[in-house]
């Protein structure tokens, strides 16, 4: 299989807060996700993850290192990039119809009358909201809402869509039915998406990869792929061999650098993730 094209290149990215004395949160990262992949970060409370995905988004400037998309350098804020935040009630606004919320960015990008209508229709047909176009946000339920929220950035038609916790204030049932509607969706639009999760679970149900952060300052543990294919479902796919085999490894891996220095920790990050996919492959 060829590999796919590089859609984000992040290299030595390092971010520290409040001048060279300062909290190091980020400290040379070096990954990359492929045009059309899937990609979740999964690592421990604090270890830098919202600062990871401020420093993707170009919302602050990284200390150190560069960001790439599709090979351009991230100074701003990418106009091709969307983010998915965990709160839904914030980010959508409350005056406005659910089919105005979803135009609203693409009115700001100077997209027409016409085609912003058309778009918002697709994406709201998309994630099964066709019938509450009309209604606001605060007439939904909290998964509609992020419903919503998914759409919004969809419409965008974004490179790369960064989504920060997205389902982690959702009920178990709403997440798993908005964990399938984004497998849906992201085969629909061909997206590329970076999610950032504290569910090791859904780290691996959802994605194509699995970059396992230390704790802070955040460095990658692991890269590991996740060869479970492309139909997934709740329950078969949660209960098979790979799947449990993965979820004990990620746990493996988040133990072993959050707990304190014990000599597993000697082993190499690069021998842990060549180990790792050497499992995964013999459980395909
Ligand atoms: N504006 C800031 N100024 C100083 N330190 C900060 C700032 N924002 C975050 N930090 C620190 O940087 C580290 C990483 O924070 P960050 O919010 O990126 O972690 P996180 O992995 O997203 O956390 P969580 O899993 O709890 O959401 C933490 O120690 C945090 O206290």
């Amino acid at each position: 299989m060829t590999e796919p094209k590089t859609m984000l290149d992040v290299s030595g990215l390092g971010h520290r807060y409040g001048g060279p004395n300062g909290h190091l949160a980020i400290d040379d990262l070096n990954f990359q996700v492929g045009t059309g992949e899937l990609a979740c970060i999964v690592g421990p409370s604090g270890c830098g993850k919202s600062t990871l995905l401020r420093s993707i988004s170009g919302l602050h400037r990284p200390t150190s290192g560069e960001v790439r998309l599709h090979g351009d350098l991230v100074r701003g804020v990418p106009s091709d990039l969307a983010v998915v935040f965990q709160d839904y009630s914030r980010s959508l606004f409350p005056w406005l119809s659910v089919r105005s919320n979803v135009e609203f960015p693409l009115r700001a990008r100077g997209v027409g009358k016409a085609e912003r209508r058309e778009r918002a229709d697709e994406v709201l047909e998309w994630v099964g909201l066709t019938g509450a176009a009309r209604k606001y946000p605060w007439q939904l339920s909290g998964g509609m809402q992020q419903r919503v929220s998914i759409a919004r950035a969809l419409a965008c038609r974004p490179a790369l869509l960064l989504m920060d916790e997205p389902f982690a204030s959702v009920d178990a049932q709403t997440r798993f039915e908005l964990e399938d509607l984004l497998l849906r969706v992201r085969t629909q639009f061909e997206s590329t998406v970076l999610l950032v999760t504290h569910d090791i679970d859904e780290s691996i149900y959802l994605g194509d990869r699995v970059f396992v952060l230390s704790k802070s300052p955040a460095s990658i543990v692991a890269d590991l792929e996740i060869p479970l294919g492309d139909e997934r479902d709740q329950i078969t796919t949660r209960e098979s061999e790979s799947f449990v085999h993965l979820r004990s490894e990620v746990a493996r891996l988040l133990r072993v650098r959050t707990a304190p220095a014990t000599p597993a920790d000697e082993q190499s990050a690069d021998e842990r993730s060549a180990d790792s996919r050497e499992k995964a492959n013999a459980h395909r």
